[in-house]
């Protein structure tokens, strides 16, 4: 299935998903144009986020979906997932930013960005320049580090057990954007090496913008997969024993991002999800 990151299209996302492309990468916070009607947030809407986005350290809430897979519900303060809307614009519009990719003769249903280093769809490998353009990914940000640390040290010690999930420095970000009928088909990350295949180095997981359903299974049950609504600062984390899970995105929820994580970054329709992990 792998690199089977996309089911077979309807052509449809096609004409949604080349928008915004231009001469640089894809941009996820395209400008406000003059004359249009921006429409803001209830004042209540408004002080439900502010009081959600204030708390330190963010959600405490910790599920426990499985052998070494972990979900932070709400995890990532707003005004964290507004620094890495802010960043994911900076660093996406510039060269090695995000583009439409795709093998063969698909397309992905979503707009891709890597850090640290390429992944390349047509091949499933990692490298260190985008064949397609020459560009040589953008680093990971020092502060998208410190995220991921956190995000792992808030892991309750005895959560995990009996498989406890070993820290790590990713070393790879990949960025995907979803417009609104974006998706992912079913596919295991199995594209690093196979030492950190093996100690189960975790893939660390963030959602924001809207919402979406997130499908995984392990290899028993491919049909019937598991479906998790994962909404804007989620933190979701796969290693250990899960670390070969199949997983995919089989819907993006319209309009469900908070109000004012758009109103302060103007982020596009959609969802960005970025995956850290160690080559
Ligand atoms: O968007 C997501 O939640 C999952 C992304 C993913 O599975 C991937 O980039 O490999
Ligand atoms: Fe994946």
């Amino acid at each position: 299935m792998e690199p089977g990151r996309s089911p077979p299209g309807n052509g449809k996302e096609k004409q949604n998903e080349s928008e915004g492309e231009g001469e640089g990468g894809f941009d996820i916070c395209p400008r406000k144009q003059g004359g249009g009607v921006v429409l803001k947030p209830s004042l209540l809407a408004k002080n439900r986020e502010v009081r959600r986005g204030s708390k330190s350290g963010g959600s405490k809430t910790v599920v426990l979906l499985g052998p070494g897979m972990v979900l932070l519900k709400g995890y990532l303060q707003l005004s964290d997932q507004q620094k890495i809307v802010e960043k994911c614009r900076e660093l996406g519009v510039g060269s090695g930013g995000f583009y439409h990719p795709g093998y063969g003769q698909s397309k992905m249903h979503l707009k891709m960005m890597c850090l640290g280093k390429n992944w390349d769809p047509e091949t499933g490998q990692y490298g260190d320049h985008r064949p397609f353009d020459g560009a040589k990914p953008p680093q990971i940000p020092p502060e998208f580090h410190h995220l991921v640390s956190n995000a792992l040290a808030a892991l309750p010690p005895d959560t995990p057990n009996p498989f406890p999930l070993p820290s790590i420095a990713p070393d790879i970000c990949i960025v995907n954007f979803y417009s609104q009928t974006g998706r992912l088909g079913l596919h295991q990350d199995k594209d690093e090496s196979e030492d950190s295949l093996r100690q189960g180095f975790p893939v660390v997981s963030f959602s924001i913008g809207d919402s979406a359903d997130f499908l995984y299974s392990d290899h028993r049950d491919l049909d019937q997969p598991h479906k998790l609504l994962l909404n804007s600062g989620d933190v979701l984390i796969f290693g250990g024993p899960s670390r070969l899970i199949f997983h995919g995105v089989s819907v993006v929820h319209p309009n469900t991002a908070p109000a004012l994580l758009l109103q302060n970054t103007n982020l596009r329709p959609g969802r960005l999800n970025l995956t850290f992990r160690h080559y």
